[in-house]
């Protein structure tokens, strides 16, 4: 454990990922320091890897940002998904608790069917509609089961000017073509990966230096405080980049019907983020102002 002036340490699973390179970047403006850990040394496909690689790191916290995130493939190697998304956070949660300090799981609205007309809230039904939403569901229980020194933070639609993402994709398909069939009828909370840092440091900073408030621990939605669908999503990121001087291809709003995939994806999946507002203070913006970032950062890096 670090001494009251020294840096937060967070030991983060992942090197590459959209959420453990936002971590790295947010780290030496908020006063923290991020140690990723990654392949060969942490494998969450070998629980065996973990507590050592995560005992070196002395962490105040640990953050699993780490996931097998592909929800098409993992229709075809369920066992895979299953071992890194539930056994590989349970052995990083039971690391966590064998050193004392909390873990925040990162988990994903995909554990929801879709079927509420409404945001959903922490304590509403589960019930995963793919390989990946389950094993990420089979996760949060074995954090859980772990220690009781814990918050999943359910995340959603995550995107960032690296990593793959839909931004990303859109952008690369939107090169080459004039018109892109994206389904309408899909809503969710897009989350802008470096929001997503802050937001994970600002409770990480709770669950350390408050260590006996149980209303800290538990189930947290932090995603973007704006909703849309995957189209809409697409008309503005295609607005922004046209604005920038870029490619505007045309969208056309289909149904998921016309868009078949190997995992089903819920129709609705907006999470309701008011839970982590009260209890850790912690609000992400609208993803209509992140997305302007992104695209901003995009044109200047790519
Ligand atoms: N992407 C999204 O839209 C959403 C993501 N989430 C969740 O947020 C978290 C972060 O996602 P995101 O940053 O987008 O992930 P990415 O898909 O960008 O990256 C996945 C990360 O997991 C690591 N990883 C995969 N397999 C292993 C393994 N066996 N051992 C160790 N590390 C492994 C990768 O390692 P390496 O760096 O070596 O490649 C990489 O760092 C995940 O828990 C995900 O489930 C939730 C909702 C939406
Ligand atoms: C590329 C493309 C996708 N789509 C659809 C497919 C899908 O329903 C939707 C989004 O596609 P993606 O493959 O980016 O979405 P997907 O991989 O399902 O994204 C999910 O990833 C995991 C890790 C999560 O946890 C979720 O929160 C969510 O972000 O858009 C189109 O309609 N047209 C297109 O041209
Ligand atoms: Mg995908």
């Amino acid at each position: 454990m670090s001494g009251p002036s020294s840096p937060l340490r967070l030991a983060v699973t992942g090197r590459e990922g959209q959420v453990v390179r936002a971590l790295l970047d947010a780290a030496p403006a908020a006063g923290v320091t991020v140690i990723p850990l990654g392949r060969p040394d942490l494998d969450l496909e070998n629980p065996a890897s973990v507590a050592a690689a995560i005992a070196a790191a002395r962490p105040d916290a640990v953050v699993n940002a780490a996931a097998y995130t592909a929800v098409d493939q993992a229709e075809k190697e369920p066992e895979r998904a299953f071992a890194i998304n539930a056994a590989g956070a349970g052995a990083v949660a039971a690391a966590a608790a064998g050193l004392g300090v909390p873990v925040l799981q990162i988990s994903t609205d995909y554990v929801f069917d879709g079927t509420k007309p409404a945001p959903y809230v922490e304590d509403d039904p589960v019930g995963p509609t793919g390989v990946y939403g389950a094993s990420k569901l089979a996760g949060e229980q074995a954090v859980a089961a772990a220690t009781p020194n814990h918050a999943v933070l359910r995340t959603a639609w995550v995107y960032a000017p690296y990593g793959k993402n839909f931004v990303r994709t859109m952008l690369a398909l939107g090169a080459t073509r004039d018109e892109l069939r994206v389904v309408a009828d899909q809503q969710g909370c897009p989350t802008y990966a470096p929001d997503i840092a802050a937001a994970v440091i600002a409770v990480a900073r709770n669950l350390v230096t408050r260590p006996d408030e149980a209303d800290l621990r538990g189930v947290f939605h932090m995603a973007g405080s704006a909703e849309t669908d995957w189209a809409s999503f697409a008309e503005a990121i295609f607005a922004l980049s046209a604005a920038r001087g870029g490619r505007a291809p045309a969208v056309v709003r289909i149904g998921t019907a016309d868009y078949p995939t190997p995992a089903r994806r819920p129709a609705n999946s907006r999470l309701e983020c008011g839970r982590l507002a009260r209890l850790h203070g912690v609000g992400l913006p609208p993803w209509q102002a992140s997305l302007a970032t992104c695209l901003d950062r995009l044109l200047v890096e790519t």
